[in-house]
């Protein structure tokens, strides 16, 4: 079955390799975005996002993060312009945080991290004929990125984190119906983008990332609610707290950042 991995001391990031040897590639992500050295693309348009018929199906723990899944079966919630020649079907959004006070995103920015990112995956169904054979080829996905800064309430969060006690165990999953997550998005779409991975073993070649510049803001009561899950599973007696499940920025390794204007 899949190899066991975490954010541990004994099976975090800086062990990942052993198993997964392509942590040690040449297009890893995260990466630190600095933003004097990406080169500004005219021929980059505007990323355009299609939500409005989205259907979100379950929230869950899957271990690592908490996930929201959507029906991809057709072209109801996609993704498309910018960096990307098709569209790309929404399948799951997920989050990485830190611990209490400190920060948990993963891209960085000019070295400065934010106390959340927040993962759209998606992925390209006119080239490829299911998201597990997309998550292996490299332009198969496309993950849009969106870090979270804490100051005031987000009005919409409360929907997520007003169900994260039905998901507190690993491997627990409920009903979530009806969330469309165009309301996570800031008022900005301007964007950098890069060739990169998934960031997590897999941690497969596969992944356009687009990463918005402007972060929404979030409550720290709001994620302190995140930092209640577990990764561990109910019939385990260890009860491990969900929080600091961010990978480093790894190695640019020659790739360009482009910017959108
Ligand atoms: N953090 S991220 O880069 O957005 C990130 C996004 C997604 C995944 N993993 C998956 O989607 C798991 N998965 C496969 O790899 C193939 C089928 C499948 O379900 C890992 C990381
Ligand atoms: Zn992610």
């Amino acid at each position: 079955t899949g190899k066991h991995w975490g954010y541990g001391k004994e099976d975090g990031p800086s062990i990942w390799h052993k198993n997964f040897p392509v942590a040690q590639g040449s297009r890893q992500s995260p990466i630190d975005i600095v933003p004097l050295q990406a080169s500004h693309d005219s021929s980059l348009g505007p990323i355009v996002l299609n939500y409005d018929h989205c259907t979100s199906l379950n929230i869950y723990n899957n271990g690592h993060s908490v996930v929201v899944e959507f029906d991809d079966t057709d072209d109801r919630s996609v993704i498309q312009g910018g960096p990307l020649d098709n569209p790309y079907r929404l399948k799951q959004f997920h989050f990485h945080w830190g611990g209490k006070g400190c920060h948990g995103s993963e891209h960085t920015v000019a070295g400065n991290s934010y106390a959340s990112e927040l993962h759209l995956v998606h992925w390209d169904a006119i080239k490829y004929r299911s998201f597990g054979e997309a998550a292996t080829a490299s332009d198969g996905l496309a993950v849009l990125g969106i870090f979270l800064e804490t100051g005031d309430d987000h009005r919409w969060l409360h929907t997520i984190t007003d169900a994260l006690y039905m998901v507190k165990y690993k491997a627990s999953v409920t009903d979530f119906k009806g969330f469309n997550p165009k309301c996570l998005l800031p008022s900005s779409l301007h964007y950098w983008t890069y060739p990169g991975s998934l960031t997590t073993p897999p941690l497969h070649e596969s992944v356009i990332w687009i990463v918005l510049k402007e972060p929404i803001t979030v409550s720290e009561k709001q994620l302190g609610k995140f930092r209640m899950l577990l990764f561990s599973g109910e019939e385990e007696d260890q009860r491990i707290r969900m929080e600091n499940n961010f990978r480093p920025p790894q190695p640019l390794k020659g790739r360009k950042v482009r910017s959108s204007n």
